[in-house]
């Protein structure tokens, strides 16, 4: 069963911490979103945990396996990352860029074969690529390339999935489309979806968790009921945010500057 787990997680750059340690467990079945103002430090954190920039203290494990310890290829099947940015300008089809995901699920560059198929074009069908299966991904808007770089995702098959702001450049349809695919992917395929947001909306309708990153490097995490506070969410927005509205129809707005 995938899980993640922070043990006096230093994140940062360049040796420099973003944020005070983190102690965190995420388990299989969970959709955790992770909120904080531009700059505080979510990318870096994604970026962290999956193995691609060097934590400044502590540690991260994934199923147990504290990931400097763990082959890439391994790694790859066991965590994989959508980048905030993905730009796909290299000339191949959007199913040869899907199929990319596959290759860490074989040795070396060994061809893929009948068995990565079903992944591939099941990717495809999830993110409604199947009109431009066989167009350039270069030649794609970038809602599309957003698209193709979540499919190739879902083809690796992680057991953890990082999201950097997964529902950047999409359309509503395409964003409700990813979201239910989200909880999907956790609630009935038992995968582990850590994603990082801007909406608190998107947060509070599709995350059981969440991981509040404050201005000042403090942080909360806890079930997304009690963490999505105004008091709390002014904290981390720096700006008052208010709740309007009952049960599922309550919306997260921000107070007017002038009300403020
Ligand atoms: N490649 C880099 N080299 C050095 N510092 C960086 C680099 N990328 C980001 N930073 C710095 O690290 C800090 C955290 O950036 P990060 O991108 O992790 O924040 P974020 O919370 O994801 O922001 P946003 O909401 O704007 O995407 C910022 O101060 C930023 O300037």
């Amino acid at each position: 069963m995938a899980s993640l787990q922070l043990d006096a997680l230093t994140f940062g750059r360049a040796g420099q911490a973003l944020a005070e340690p983190l102690d965190l467990r995420a388990e299989a079945g969970e959709v955790w979103a992770v909120l904080g103002e531009n700059g505080v430090g979510k990318s870096s954190l994604l970026l962290t945990l999956a193995g691609l920039l060097p934590a400044v203290a502590g540690r991260v494990c994934v199923d147990g396996v504290d990931i400097r310890r763990c082959p890439r290829k391994l790694l790859a099947r066991r965590i994989g990352l959508l980048l905030q940015q993905a730009w796909l300008d290299f000339p191949f089809t959007v199913t040869e860029a899907v199929s990319a995901g596959r290759y860490a699920h074989r040795q070396g560059w060994q061809a893929l074969g009948r068995s990565d198929t079903p992944f591939i074009q099941s990717a495809i069908q999830s993110c409604g690529l199947e009109a431009l299966a066989e167009v350039r991904v270069d030649r794609l808007s970038g809602g599309e390339q957003r698209r193709v770089a979540l499919a190739t995702l879902l083809a690796q098959d992680p057991g953890v999935l990082l999201l950097d702001e997964p529902a950047n450049h999409l359309d509503l349809r395409h964003q409700a489309r990813l979201m239910a695919q989200v909880q999907r992917l956790a609630h009935e395929s038992r995968r582990l979806v850590f994603m990082s947001v801007h909406d608190i909306n998107l947060a509070a309708r599709h995350a059981d968790r969440v991981l509040l990153l404050y201005p000042d490097g403090g942080h909360d995490a806890g079930p997304a009921s009690a963490m999505l506070s105004e008091d709390r969410l002014a904290r981390v927005f720096n700006h008052p945010v208010e709740r309007v509205g009952e049960g599922a129809r309550a919306l997260w707005v921000p107070r007017s500057a002038s009300s403020s």
